[in-house]
């Protein structure tokens, strides 16, 4: 199978396979071509070039591309579009004053989303989980990772993990794993929270990796949820278990999450809506990717992460969706790729890398995914004809996503 895309107006995110990441000021920088020709053999990016440079004999589907844009999918680090349910109430709540704090508080919020989630079958779960997934394949996901963390009991915590087992095995996107089983206490373990990271460490951990169910390990590292301790303990034990740390850390509070991510050598630190000198000092000169999630900011009206802080401190960013019923109800990156420019100040270069190659980085992916380079993996968004790449983010909320490439197939 062979597919050549002619005549396209700007060829984005063009890399040597060797860049994994970019970072600081190489984030103002997207290596692009003007009137490109891409193509596809089988499932990989084979060649690509100026137009006048275009094979002309080759037996391939042609597909014309004049006055769009070809870039690399989204890739989408942080997400938990696994879960049961909606939690449209507490929006509604929020509206009339409370906080996303109060409704937690209050046995909403993570617990909420945990009772149905177990009440719930695995193939009901299923169900649910990949009608969202189909959404953002049409949105130009290609690349995603998926938490488990709504389960909160071993056999809620394999339900979700199998769930997202099948998902990889069935859908063309490539799919990453994330045993969050420290998530938030279960209400039993209320007053016993040593008893519930007990738990994971000694029942979860082993079942999951038994099985080959996750690649990464995460936890809520927050006031009222999980500390220092708890998640130097757990990262520690994922790790034992040959699983990559990750870690939610400084969403509302900052008191050192962010060190003990990189002590472990997470391979993110996710949400950093809260961030002082310290938390950058820490990331400086180590391999761990900062990941912003602007949907979260955007829909709960909670700061921004300081991106041009953390890009002007000559650091890397990503940016993922964080997809899920409470804080987060939309897996759409062109947004997120939007709100990051008009909210973060981002450029739309800036914003196209954390949405792609440092995405893909945030996932351990960024060898195949992430940019435009020969023997990479053909995941491919083409836009309808726009004007050029910086109207991506300009014209927000509409969907310029005309078609998507994955596994060099012609999916949506
Ligand atoms: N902050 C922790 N976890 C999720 C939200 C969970 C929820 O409210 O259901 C997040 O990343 O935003
Ligand atoms: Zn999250």
């Amino acid at each position: 199978m062979s597919i050549l895309i002619i005549n396209i107006k700007q060829l984005l995110q063009i890399h040597d396979t060797s860049v994994l990441k970019v970072s600081g000021k190489d984030m103002k920088i997207l290596p692009k071509i003007e009137n490109a020709f891409l193509h596809i053999e089988d499932d990989k990016i084979v060649a690509f070039g100026k137009m006048e440079d275009c094979p002309s004999n080759l037996k391939a589907t042609r597909l014309d591309a004049t006055g769009k844009i070809v870039l690399p999918a989204w890739c989408d680090s942080h997400t938990h579009i696994v879960y049961a349910g909606h939690r449209e109430q507490e929006f509604v709540d929020r509206i009339h004053g409370l906080t996303y704090t109060e409704i937690a508080n209050r046995g909403g919020g993570i617990l909420n989303s945990a009772t149905v989630l177990q009440n719930t079958s695995e193939e009901a779960l299923y169900q649910q989980s990949i009608a969202r997934l189909k959404e953002v394949i049409k949105l130009g996901t290609g690349a995603i990772e998926i938490k488990s963390g709504y389960g909160l009991t071993p056999e809620a915590e394999l339900k979700m993990l199998r769930v997202i087992k099948r998902i990889k095995a069935e859908f063309p996107l490539e799919v990453k794993a994330t045993f969050l089983g420290a998530h938030a206490i279960p209400n039993v373990y209320k007053n016993d929270k040593k008893g519930y990271v007990d738990l994971i460490i000694k029942d979860m951990l082993p079942a999951i990796a038994h099985e080959k169910l996750a690649d990464f390990i995460d936890i809520f590292c927050e006031q009222g949820y999980f500390d220092l301790e708890d998640t130097d303990k757990i990262l520690g034990a994922g790790k034992s278990h040959g699983l990559i740390p990750k870690i939610h850390v400084n969403q509302f509070n900052a008191f050192g999450g962010v060190a003990i991510g990189v002590k472990h050598d997470a391979i993110s630190v996710d949400h950093l809506e809260v961030l002082n000198e310290e938390d950058i000092a820490a990331l400086k000169n180590t391999n761990t990717m900062p990941v912003a999630l602007p949907g979260c900011s955007y829909f709960l009206g909670i700061p921004y992460t300081p991106a041009r802080k953390l890009i002007d401190s000559g650091l890397p960013l990503a940016l993922a969706t964080d997809y899920n019923p409470g804080s987060a109800p939309s897996g759409n990156m062109n947004f997120v790729v939007s709100t990051a420019c008009i909210k973060m100040n981002m450029t739309p270069e800036e914003a196209i890398n954390a949405a792609t190659i440092n995405g893909a980085y945030a996932m351990g992916i960024s060898e195949n995914y992430g940019s435009i380079s020969k023997g990479k993996k053909a995941n491919l968004i083409i836009t309808k004809p726009i004007p050029s790449y910086n109207y991506l983010p300009y014209a927000f909320g509409e969907n310029l996503i005309e078609t998507v490439i994955l596994n060099g197939k012609v999916i949506a």
